[in-house]
Parts: structure tokens; C-alpha cells; sequence
């Protein structure tokens, strides 16, 4: 007999991932595109998302949480809520732009400060726009060996496959550490996010579907409204 998705979540290990940089370095499409392998182009939003979705790890179902957090900046808004819930961390920077590059670093110092044994990958976005480049990438790879963390440098328009890459290993490095059990959920369920993908890692394949809901740092128990989840799915052709 078929499980309900439901029961087979009771019985599967969860990891959880924080997603964070400062605006704009494509965050959110970096999320999407790694769980869709779709890329949305125009999407912004104000809220901090959160994704759901089974995969297949090294042969054993895992559900994958993904927050994606707005518009992070360390002094005025550092997600440690996020940091303190997550077990792996992704921190983006965008290579056009030096400002998301030292913030970047001032993240990684903090996050390495609240949760000093975390997973930590650093990914160094918008690959493709060389001409606009103000970051090297020698200088990512010297900061991800400075924080003793992976280091990648992507392109989500151009679906790297560093970008599944490092997914991946922070997935399967945080599958055989995580507790089958949480002291916390959040329940209401808003929005389905396509599963229909094509499988393009070896060892790591996306489930049947996935979900899509907001992240309230204030109340892990209470989801708000997506206020533009329209506009995401359209954009997105979900
Ligand atoms: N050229 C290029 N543009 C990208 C890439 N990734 C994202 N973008 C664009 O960058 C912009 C910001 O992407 P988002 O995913 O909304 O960025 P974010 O970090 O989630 O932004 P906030 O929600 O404001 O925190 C969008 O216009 C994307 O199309 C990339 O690899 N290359």
C-alpha cells in the first residue's frame, strides 16, 4: 500500500538548512533552482521562506528544510534565529558586488561564533556576469579556508553544478548526525512546490514534491500568509 507523505515525514530524518546573505545575491533563486532545477528571474520577496521536500540521500529518504531568509544584513537584522535552528548554514555572496562579500565574511564570523561545529558552505553567486565581477574568486576560496568551510563560486542562471554539489555534501555530512526528532514544528502547509525534476546529482534525488510556507522567527509554531505567493508561482512556472 501507498504512504501518505505524512507518515512517511514521521519516520524520516530531517535536515535543516539556513540560507543567508544580504539582499539581492540570489538567495531565493539559489534555493528554488536547487530544489526545482528551475531558475525564477524576477521573484522578490519580503518574507523569510520556508521549504520542505524529500530527497533521496545515499539510498535513505531525508526531509530537507530549507529557510530562506530576507534580506539578512549583520548589524541590523543577523538571523540568528535561523542560525540557532538550522544544522547546516549556506552563506551567498554576490561576486558583483563587494559590499555582499563583507558582509558575507561578518556572517560567516558570527555564525562560526553562535554555532562553532555547524556545516558551513560559503557560495559566491552571479558567476556569469564576469564583466561586473568586484569579488575574486581567489579571495572567497582564502575566506572559506579562513572559516574552515567549502567554498563554491556559481552561477544560478547558469544551473552550476556546484551548486548541487554543495547541497549535497552539507546534506549528507548533516544526515548522519540529525535527530529524528524536533522539539518544534511548523504546521500550516500553504503552497505545493513542484517536484517533477530531472535527477542531476548521483547520490542525492529529489523527492516527489515539496512545499513551500513562511518562516516565522518569532513564533516557530504560527505561519503568516505569503503575501505574493501568486507572484511566485507564476514567476517561478511552478
Ligand atoms: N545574472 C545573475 N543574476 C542572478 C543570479 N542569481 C540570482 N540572480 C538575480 O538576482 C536578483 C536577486 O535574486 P533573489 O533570489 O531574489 O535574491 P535574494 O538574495 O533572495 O534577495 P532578498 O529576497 O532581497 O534577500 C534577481 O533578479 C535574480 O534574477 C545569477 O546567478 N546570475
Amino acid at each position: 500500500m501507498k504512504m501518505k507523505t505524512e507518515d512517511k515525514i514521521g519516520h524520516i530524518p530531517k535536515v535543516r538548512v539556513a540560507v543567508i546573505g544580504q539582499s539581492n545575491v540570489g538567495k531565493s533563486a539559489l534555493t528554488v533552482r536547487y530544489l526545482t532545477r528551475r531558475y525564477i528571474g524576477e521573484y522578490r520577496s519580503n518574507t523569510d521562506l520556508l521549504y520542505k521536500q524529500i530527497l533521496t540521500v545515499n539510498n535513505s529518504a531525508l526531509e530537507v528544510e530549507i529557510v530562506d531568509v530576507s534580506s539578512c544584513d549583520v548589524q541590523i537584522s543577523f538571523p540568528r534565529e535561523a542560525i540557532c535552528w538550522a544544522d547546516a548554514v549556506i552563506v551567498v555572496y554576490d561576486v558583483t558586488c563587494r559590499s555582499s562579500f563583507e558582509q558575507a565574511i561578518q556572517m560567516l564570523q558570527k555564525v562560526m561564533e553562535l554555532r562553532p561545529q555547524i556545516p558551513t558552505v560559503l557560495m559566491g553567486n552571479k558567476a556569469d556576469l564576469e564583466h561586473l565581477r568586484q569579488v575574486e574568486e581567489t579571495e572567497g576560496r582564502t575566506v572559506g579556508i579562513q572559516c574552515n568551510c567549502c567554498f563554491y563560486e556559481i552561477s544560478v542562471a547558469e544551473n552550476s553544478s556546484e551548486i548541487y554539489q554543495a547541497f549535497d555534501t552539507i546534506l549528507k555530512e548533516c544526515r548522519t548526525t540529525v535527530q529524528k526528532t524536533r522539539k518544534f514544528s511548523v504546521t500550516k502547509m500553504i503552497g505545493t512546490l513542484i517536484g517533477n525534476t530531472k535527477q542531476l546529482s548521483t547520490d542525492v534525488k529529489p523527492g516527489g514534491g515539496g512545499t513551500l510556507m513562511t518562516w516565522d522567527k518569532t513564533d516557530l509554531h504560527k505561519t503568516r500568509l505569503i503575501k505574493r505567493r501568486h507572484n511566485f508561482t507564476a514567476t517561478a512556472s511552478l
